[in-house]
């Protein structure tokens, strides 16, 4: 057994909206929220940082047994420190997302964060989301939901995001970043993306957040009213 508490898992391709909805559904049943793409992504900038290339597994894992992250919760959004520095921001920055699967295909590296992942979900009642909640992480969760949307759906997703934040996005090359991550983790040999057999997949495409949020909500209650 990995948990003592309640665990909901949610996996699922780049940009399907894994993050929004587990942050809506860990806040509504009062639960702990866990982006574990966020921890990839903070390893990946401090190797970037200090020159340390993607494709050096033994480099790469000496710098993480050397490097805390933590994630912690304020209203409505997780912050993550890196070494105590606040980087939520900065791992969202283009050189980190294109570099961010060939850090996370190294077998020592996602031993060395299902450790630590696993010791979030001792401790908690979880949500938590990623590529490999359901198959590695938490394989015996409570719920485990497999969130999918076309990827035209998740570039234009994406697209209005960043318009957002004032950037000058380009439809098409988001949605082909897009596709080569999808590709890139659900090819590599560790872990891939892939749905877990007895996970619910749900298609996204159609659906409003709140949708998508009532939707899970449902799955849970059937589940056994979580
Ligand atoms: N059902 C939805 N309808 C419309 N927009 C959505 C929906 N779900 C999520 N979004 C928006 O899509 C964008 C991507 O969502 P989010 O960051 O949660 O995806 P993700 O699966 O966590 O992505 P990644 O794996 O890249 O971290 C966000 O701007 C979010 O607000
Ligand atoms: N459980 C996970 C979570 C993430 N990854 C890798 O990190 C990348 C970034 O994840 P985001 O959810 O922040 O987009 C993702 O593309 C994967 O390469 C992972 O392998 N396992």
């Amino acid at each position: 057994m990995t948990h003592k508490g309640i665990a909901i898992a949610i996996d699922g391709p780049a940009a399907a909206g894994k993050s929004t909805v587990a942050r809506k559904i860990a806040d509504k049943l009062n639960y702990i929220y866990i982006d574990t793409g966020a921890m990839y992504r903070a390893l990946t900038l401090k190797a970037l940082n200090n020159d340390i290339d993607p494709n050096n597994e033994d480099e790469l894992y000496q710098l993480l047994l050397d490097t805390t992250i933590k994630l912690t919760q304020a209203e409505q959004t997780q912050r993550v420190l890196l070494d105590d520095t606040d980087v939520t921001e900065a791992i969202r920055n283009e050189e980190v997302t294109n570099n961010v699967s060939t850090v996370a295909k190294h077998r020592l590296i996602r031993e060395e964060m299902v450790e630590r992942q696993r010791q979030f979900v001792q401790e908690n009642n979880i949500v938590m989301d990623g590529r490999d909640i359901g198959t590695h992480v938490i394989p015996d969760a409570d719920v485990k939901v497999f969130l999918i949307a076309s990827v035209e759906e998740r570039a234009q997703r994406r697209y209005i995001e960043n318009k957002q934040k004032g950037f000058n996005p380009d439809l098409e090359k988001l949605k082909q970043e897009i596709a080569e991550r999808d590709r890139f983790d659900t090819e590599r040999e560790v872990s891939p993306l892939v749905k877990a057999e007895d996970a619910v997949e749900l298609d996204t495409t159609s659906l409003s957040i709140d949708e998508v949020v009532e939707e899970i909500l449902k799955i849970v209650e059937r589940k056994g009213g979580i």
